[in-house]
């Protein structure tokens, strides 16, 4: 049985479990996926899961965020099994290559926007504070000129800022994302992770992202991994400053974001 067990250098009793995985294993048809996972990660925690071509990072999160179940084992999101958890706005999931028809009708506001609905809100009126949060999130990703756009109409990285605008537009505690920068240009890159790292540090969000740009994730979250599991590697820092900011929206990290860039130069 293999079992990855992350260190818990840093627990401190007033961080909550974000996610809990124990013994969690999956099967396409008669091909194993995913054996025996066990980790957890904890409030404030970032971590970036590594592995190769195929080693199940995809299937992973597509079970955490409830999309797949698990064959065995117990998944848990802020304490509750993924089957009953209910508060999908304090979870940002962006999926890898969201690729869509031109002729999709839906335009990048609309997208942005839908990232507010979830279960019985789908058919809700837009509100202004819903419109105001909405530019926001187009804002932080630098895509504010191309609200009105057809979604199917927009770049593979214009396409990809939308969605992890979308998984903005709630503010949420935990955000998943699966390689978010791929198909994105350099500039833009080192932009994002400027972001992501400013509000994993002041914001108070957990991270687990999928990345395969080994440069980014040794250099902000060391260089050996916390745990492995299989072809799978999760590397973790955790993320406790005394000066974190009281405000938590987007709107703030932004104005970080543009300061750095004036100063530094660095793109969104
Ligand atoms: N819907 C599916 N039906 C059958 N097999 C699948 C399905 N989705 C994925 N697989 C297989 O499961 C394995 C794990 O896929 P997964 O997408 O989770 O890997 P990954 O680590 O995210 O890979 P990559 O780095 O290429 O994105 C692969 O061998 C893949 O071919």
């Amino acid at each position: 049985m293999m079992i990855m067990q992350l260190e818990k250098d840093n627990q401190a009793h007033c961080h909550q479990n974000v996610i809990e995985l124990e013994d969690v294993s999956f099967s396409y048809e008669l091909k194993p996926v995913i054996q025996d996972v066990s980790f957890g990660v904890q409030e404030r925690d970032f971590v970036g899961l590594i592995g190769s071509n195929g080693a199940g990072k995809t299937t992973l999160l597509r079970m955490i965020v409830g999309l797949i179940k698990p064959d065995c084992g117990s998944i848990k999101l802020f304490g509750q099994p993924v089957k009953d958890f209910k508060d999908w706005s304090r979870v940002g999931y962006v999926p890898q290559k969201n690729s869509f028809n031109p002729l999709f009708p839906a335009t990048v506001r609309e997208v942005v926007l839908s990232g507010l609905y979830s279960g019985n809100r789908l058919f809700r009126k837009v509100s202004k504070a819903d419109q105001v949060k909405c530019d926001e999130a187009l804002h932080a990703m630098n895509i504010d000129d191309l609200a009105a756009k057809r979604i199917g109409q927009l770049s593979g990285g214009q396409q990809q800022r939308a969605f992890l605008a979308r998984a903005l537009i709630n503010n949420p505690a935990l955000l998943i994302l699966d390689e978010p920068t791929v198909g994105i240009d350099a500039e833009t890159q080192q932009g994002f992770f400027h972001l992501i790292k400013h509000m994993h540090q002041h914001h108070n969000i957990t991270f687990l992202m999928v990345s395969h740009d080994m440069e980014m994730i040794r250099s902000y979250l060391g260089q050996e991994p916390k745990g492995e599991c299989g072809k799978l590697k999760f590397y973790v820092k955790h993320s406790h400053e005394l000066e974190d900011c009281g405000e938590t929206n987007l709107t703030h990290s932004l104005k970080e974001l543009r300061h750095s860039m004036e100063k530094g130069k660095v793109g969104v």
